[in-house]
């Protein structure tokens, strides 16, 4: 435990503190160049340290902190190094309109466990080309993914689960009338985040995973001394335990930067089979493809192969169309 001197005891120096005497903190927000922190089970606003150079500091960084760490109105602490990070979930190219900047695929969330993919069962129906292209970047970011099914009420589970039959892959159904149990210990002591098109529920579930989260966005909003902006990444502390970061306005994480080779890693149905290609095989026009005999002996569903395909052959471009 970290005992920190209180104010009235603090020297009056202008001698910069030591990083020694750095404390751990979360990134949970930022805004312009503000970051809000959670240390010691409060909220501290800090700036970049100069040394950082160009590094960013996205939301779930672990990062430590110099300087005014009370977390008073108005106090500023200093991030001055971030911790090595175990992920990054980066945009899609296409959730920036395509401007040079957007197809770098800036990093929004380091440090994610856990990709919550929410998908409802009716209304809007199920898109496994949008849940498969999800799975690639998941695998490919080394982060656990979970199907979250919303909607139950209102249709069945077993057409969407019939085409990952193949896959170990989790999953939750989800219904207004019924607890969230098994989703909330899925979420529990790990940073998930949660990615669905419009209208599956996110909202609804982020509402009743976390009661006060507008609370503690309004929380946020004072500190950092600026409006909140409803599309930038918040993470939400789980009164179950765990985190959950929001990513308002992110209709897709990006998979440009995958490698063709583990755009394969996301379909471990068929990745198998490619040990039957010949070398340098592309996978779509080779003749030969492994994957074509696996699928023309009945080792794995037609359409998988034919998602793998469309999101091969998208990787770089709009991916709209397919989602
Ligand atoms: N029947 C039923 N309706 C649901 C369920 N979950 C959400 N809804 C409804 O579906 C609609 C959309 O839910 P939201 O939570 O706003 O969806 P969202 O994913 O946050 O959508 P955006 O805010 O547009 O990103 C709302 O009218 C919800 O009440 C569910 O499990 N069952
Ligand atoms: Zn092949």
């Amino acid at each position: 435990m970290r005992i920190r001197p209180g104010r009235s005891t603090r020297p009056r120096t202008r001698i910069r503190p030591t990083h020694d005497a750095a404390l751990d903190g979360f990134v949970v927000a930022v805004d312009r160049g503000r970051y809000t922190c959670a240390v010691d089970g409060h909220l501290v606003t800090a700036m970049r340290a100069r040394e950082l150079g160009r590094r960013g500091v996205v939301v779930g960084d672990r990062v430590a902190i110099v300087g005014d760490t009370s977390g008073a109105d108005g106090s500023l602490a200093r991030i001055v190094r971030i911790d090595e990070r175990t992920s990054v979930l980066r945009r899609s190219a296409d959730d920036e309109e395509n401007t040079v900047e957007g197809r770098q695929e800036r990093v929004i969330v380091a440090n994610v466990d856990q990709l919550v993919i929410v998908s409802a069962l009716v209304d809007p129906p199920p898109r496994t080309g949008f849940i498969d292209r999800c799975l690639v970047a998941a695998y490919d970011a080394d982060i656990e993914p979970l199907l979250c099914l919303t909607k139950a009420d209102l249709a069945g589970p077993d057409e969407v689960l019939a085409y990952y039959a193949d896959l170990d892959l989790p999953y939750v159904l989800c219904r207004p009338d019924a607890p969230l149990d098994d989703l909330v210990d899925r979420l529990r002591s790990r940073l998930s985040t949660f990615i669905g098109h419009s209208g599956v529920g996110k909202s609804t579930l982020v509402n009743r995973l976390s009661p006060d989260a507008d609370r503690a966005v309004g929380e946020v909003s004072a500190i950092g001394k600026g409006r909140h902006t409803s599309t930038s990444a918040v993470a939400l502390a789980l009164p179950g335990g765990g985190w959950i970061v929001d990513t308002p306005g992110v209709r897709s994480f990006g998979i440009a930067h995958v490698d063709p080779e583990n755009v394969l890693h996301g379909f471990p149905d068929l990745l198998p089979a490619s040990v039957n290609c010949a070398p340098n095989c592309d996978h779509l026009s080779t003749p030969g493809c492994g994957l074509d005999a696996l699928v023309a002996e009945g080792g794995a569903d037609p359409r998988r192969l034919a998602s793998y395909r469309r999101l091969l052959s998208s990787r770089t471009g709009d991916t709209r169309a397919y989602d």
